[in-house]
């Protein structure tokens, strides 16, 4: 049975990322874009977890709605963060750094609703199979990584580089769906309603 529209809160998406706001349309759920300007550097020595999660609050914090999520993506390799390359020269120097080796990547995510906020963090290691230069090269040149966290996006033709991924798949991806619909779940968003619609 169809549900009515107006039943299901609008959420607004405290980020500015094309894949988090694909990831919450292909799920149905109604939302907003409204990314706020809060200052994203990792502090020198801060756990890269951690700091995902406190800049996905950050955000939040930061939005206003009644339901708002918010989300932040570090990606760190031997405990360096690689935030998004300046330019496609950077973006060679990263990807010759991730070439045949494990990295982590850690997305915060943070939501505040009218029943109470949460936030938490979830970590996938994804390796990189050994990259020929002109791979390297082609992929920097290309400019599909200059907006990324870590400077290449699994979902696009950064795909090909990938050889393993541990753990959830969308946390690479920069939302971490699963989890998310937990936790709308635990704050009591009309989830049934989404799936009927
Ligand atoms: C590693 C990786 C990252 N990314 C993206 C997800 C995020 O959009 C981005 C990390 O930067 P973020 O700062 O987390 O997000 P953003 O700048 O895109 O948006 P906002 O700050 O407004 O929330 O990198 C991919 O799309 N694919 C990947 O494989």
């Amino acid at each position: 049975m169809a549900s009515v529209a107006t039943s299901r809160p609008v959420i607004v998406l405290a980020s500015g990322s094309p894949r988090r706001r694909e990831l919450l349309a292909r799920l149905g759920l109604p939302h907003r874009v409204a990314p706020p300007r809060v200052d994203e550097s990792v502090a020198p020595g801060e756990d890269p977890a951690d700091a995902a999660r406190r800049l996905a609050q950050l955000k939040a914090r930061n939005a206003s709605g009644a339901w708002v999520v918010a989300a932040d993506t570090v990606v760190a390799v031997d405990g360096r963060v690689l935030g998004k390359p300046r330019d496609p020269a950077e973006n060679r120097r990263f990807l010759e750094l991730l070439s045949g080796r494990d990295h982590w990547v850690h997305t915060g995510l943070a939501l505040r609703a009218p029943t109470g906020e949460t936030a938490l963090v979830s970590s996938t290691r994804v390796r990189f199979r050994d990259l020929a230069d002109w791979e390297i090269e082609a992929y920097a040149a290309s400019g599909e990584g200059l907006d990324k966290a870590g400077g290449y996006g699994i979902q696009e033709k950064g795909m090909v580089l990938v050889e393993a991924v541990e753990g959830d798949f969308f946390t690479v991806m920069g939302l971490p769906v699963a989890r998310l619909w937990q936790a709308l779940a635990r704050l009591g968003y009309p989830l049934t309603e989404v799936w009927d619609a």
